[in-house]
């Protein structure tokens, strides 16, 4: 058995359609999922136990016990297995940690793909992502798809081209409970009643078409107003990214990630350095997607 490492990237989502809560804690959704070029990798080694070792440089906040999404995935497939779950796991974090682009999601997938490989097991690991949590089923897959039910259900989508864009990374995290608790108070607050999830005819003829200003203008997310409720600091840096010329400015998922969308990989670098001097974000990024889901190297 020699080690296997498994790349995986985080998410933006290009339309996060919430529905009402349904008994069951979770809400339907209509979410557009896209893959960016911002990767964690998570290597699984040949061991006598389960151990779990987290690096990077902003790595506060990952637990590195049995809470941790990885070792999670490695038990829970081991469990299907019927193996005892013996992996040395070693995660190299880059995605934001609780910044609403799926690191954790992205490193239960990663493991998943990782123990399988080191395990010899060929096992459809769909339904155990899902198990895992509802963002974890695409980092499997990645490019652009929507997810449909709580965000497990996936059916790709056609994408034209390559898209730019420009993460401004929070100081601390959101938590995804929370956001979707707030815009659930804010909803009945407003006397709004939410009727069934629907994907954007106009995002998907943007993204079939490669049309970037077309997509700017499509991008919307139902959690937004939740996440600056919770963090009104956010709308400066929307309002700056738009300022600069984004073709278009939302939070990412459930928050505090700011995505801007670039028109070349130029305009997204100019973005980069235009946001930095502004002082609206912990740090900048550029990015592309989509890329494909977890992969092994
Ligand atoms: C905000 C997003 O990242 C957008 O992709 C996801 O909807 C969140 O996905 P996730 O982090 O994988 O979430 P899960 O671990 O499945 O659920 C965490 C919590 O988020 C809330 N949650 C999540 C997904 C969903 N469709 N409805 C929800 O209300 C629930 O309170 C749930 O208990
Ligand atoms: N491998 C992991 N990496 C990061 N966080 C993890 C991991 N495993 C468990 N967690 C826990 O999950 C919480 C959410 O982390 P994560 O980085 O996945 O958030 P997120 O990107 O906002 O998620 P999402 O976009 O799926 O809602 C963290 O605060 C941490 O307590």
């Amino acid at each position: 058995m020699t080690p296997v490492t498994v790349r995986v990237p985080a998410k933006v989502n290009l339309q996060l359609a919430v529905g009402p809560l349904r008994d069951d804690g979770f809400h339907d959704l209509a979410n557009v999922f896209h893959a960016v070029s911002l990767f964690d990798e998570v290597t699984a080694s040949p061991a006598d136990s389960l151990t779990l070792r987290v690096e990077g440089e902003s790595i506060e906040g990952v637990p590195t016990g049995d809470d941790n999404l990885a070792a999670r995935a490695a038990r829970l497939l081991a469990q299907q297995l019927g193996v005892p779950a013996h992996a040395a796991l070693t995660i190299r974090k880059n995605i934001p940690v609780a910044g609403g682009m799926a690191g954790g999601s992205a490193d239960a997938a990663a493991a998943l793909v990782a123990c399988a490989r080191l395990w010899g097991a060929d096992v459809d690991l769909r339904p155990l992502a899902a198990r895992l949590g509802s963002d974890v089923p695409f980092a499997l897959l990645g490019g652009t798809a929507i997810g449909t039910g709580r965000g497990e259900v996936l059916t790709p989508v056609q994408v034209s081209g390559r898209f730019h864009w420009v993460f401004a990374l929070a100081d601390g995290g959101l938590s995804t409970p929370a956001v979707y608790a707030e815009c659930d108070r804010l909803r009945e607050a407003r006397g709004e009643r939410p009727g069934p999830p629907q994907a954007s005819p106009d995002l998907m003829a943007a993204l079939a078409a490669g049309d970037a200003k077309a997509l700017g203008a499509a991008l919307a997310n139902d959690l937004e107003p939740a996440a600056l409720s919770l963090r009104p600091a956010l709308r400066d840096t929307l309002e700056a990214g738009r300022a600069f010329g984004a073709l278009g400015a939302l939070v990412s998922g459930s928050g505090p990630t700011c995505a801007f969308l670039a028109d070349s990989a130029d305009h997204a670098e100019s973005l980069v350095a235009a946001l930095t001097e502004a002082g609206v974000a912990r740090s900048v990024v550029a990015a592309h997607g989509p890329v494909p889901g977890a992969t092994v190297l």
